[in-house]
């Protein structure tokens, strides 16, 4: 039977979008002399990084058109991914607890000399390799011999494996208390944030984070590393806001870890200044991830951190309080508190900034003023998937959640401050601008 015109219309359409988008691409490459785009390199690519919107558009639209399409040409496939893929993540973490990636370096090696390296046995390291061989991570370039490529290179940044490992255990370990948690009658409707699967997972009345502090130091080290290694596009995220019309102000980066968020801001804005609030624990880590990335911050006055427990009351006098990916780790309760406590703090003048990603619905909603509909027929939020992992992972270890940007501003309308301004582009993070209401 010959397919009538309607029947392949979404196959049509979905064609075209990648068309188009690949095209954007390539003019991209081209436009800039760019060495070939290719999975042999373990080189990073400029593609990846290029601030320009209607790259990161094509980019992103390739993304979403070729995972619908495979989900309508390949369904078993497809669902195969989904129900299986939880050994991706295993063969994942054990690449990165085994260093692959750096011991590989640049050059391609054997099962059996990356088994000396390693200590493992080597039949079964290659089984985990061969796994991500086939997500395009590593290569097999013959039989039983690895090497890098442009994806698996990404592994040997410390920060990178730390994520992994943060994700695939504790993360991993409270989600699969999931179902148990929901049905659980002292669990299925709790909101506070030692209720949540990790709670019974772990079997304690801690928050992760007082857990960490008290039980695992070890792993809240680890999480602090993640933390600074997530990778974020740099380039994007220093240009979402206009940092450099902020002249010489002080900015409070509450929650701030490592630094991470707000330390590149400091290198490219060398009349700003910066006071990184987190728990007095993390201070050491701080300093030493100070002298490792930003040694000219170390003896300089701009940076310092402070102790602070953000559920009590603020005390550091700044222009610009801060909060990277902090509101998201609680529930409405205490994601309140903490706002309010700055806003008690805050004078007319001051701005806090929150930098979140703001989850955004699969269907065609323009009631979310800021958000970017994708064109038809894909997922409306382009199959933002990482949001909505984000969104699970926080359920699973604090009972706290993203959240749409219409939630953030009821969040903040309810604790005396009110947002302004949106900063968003094409890329996941969003900046909501806020001041005294
Ligand atoms: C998801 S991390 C984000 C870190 C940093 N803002 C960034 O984007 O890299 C959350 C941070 O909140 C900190 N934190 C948790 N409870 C806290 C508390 N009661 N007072 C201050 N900081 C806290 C953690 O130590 C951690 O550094």
């Amino acid at each position: 039977m010959v397919p009538s015109s309607n029947s392949v219309h979404t196959l049509e359409s979905l064609r075209s979008l990648i068309n188009e988008s690949l095209n954007t691409v390539e003019k991209s490459i081209l436009d800039h002399n760019d060495p070939e785009l290719s999975l042999d390199s373990c080189e990073s690519h400029p593609v990846h990084s290029r601030l320009q919107a209607d790259l990161e558009v094509a980019l992103k639209t390739i993304s979403s058109a070729t995972n619908m399409l495979r989900s309508l040409c390949d369904p078993n496939t497809y669902l195969n991914d989904t129900i299986y893929g939880y050994h991706d993540e295993t063969a994942l973490f054990i690449a990165c607890q085994a260093d692959i990636a750096n011991h590989l370096g640049k050059e391609e090696l054997s099962i059996q000399e990356l088994a000396q390296k390693t200590g493992l046995n080597e039949e079964k390291l290659a089984r985990y390799l061969r796994n991500l061989c086939n997500k395009q991570i590593f290569r097999e370039t013959a039989n039983n011999r690895f090497a890098n490529n442009f994806l698996s290179v990404t592994f040997q940044s410390e920060g990178k494996r730390a994520l992994v490992g943060h994700c695939a255990d504790e993360c991993r370990t409270s989600s699969s208390k999931a179902w148990e948690a929901l049905v659980h009658p002292d669990y299925k409707d709790a909101t506070e944030a030692n209720k949540a699967p990790f709670n019974l997972a772990y079997d304690t009345d801690l928050t992760v984070f007082e857990w960490v502090k008290s039980v695992r130091p070890d792993i809240g080290q680890r999480a602090n590393t993640a933390m600074a290694g997530k990778g974020l596009n740099l380039e994007q995220y220093l240009t979402l806001y206009p940092w450099h019309s902020e002249g010489t102000k002080t900015i409070i980066d509450v929650g701030g870890g490592v630094g991470a968020g707000t330390l590149p801001i400091m290198k490219e804005n060398p009349n700003l200044h910066l006071r990184v609030q987190d728990r007095p624990e993390s201070e050491p880590k701080f300093y030493e991830y100070l002298k490792n990335s930003y040694p000219e911050f170390e003896q300089s006055d701009r940076v310092k951190f402070v102790g602070h427990d953000f559920f009590t009351p603020q005390q550091e006098a700044g222009d610009i309080y801060f909060l990277r990916h902090v509101i998201h780790d609680w529930p409405d309760e205490e994601a309140r508190q903490i706002l309010s406590n700055c806003a008690a703090k805050m004078s007319l003048g001051n701005k806090l900034l929150i930098l979140e990603h703001m989850l955004a619905p699969t269907y065609r909603d323009t009631s979310q003023s800021s958000f970017e509909v994708a064109p038809q027929p894909l997922l409306a939020n382009w199959g933002q998937s990482v949001v909505s992992r984000l969104d699970l992972q926080m359920l699973a270890c604090l009972n706290a959640k993203e959240r749409t940007e219409t939630q953030y501003r009821a969040l903040v309308d309810s604790t005396g401050l009110k947002v302004v301004r949106v900063w968003r582009n094409a890329g996941l993070d969003t900046v909501l601008e806020c001041i005294k209401a």
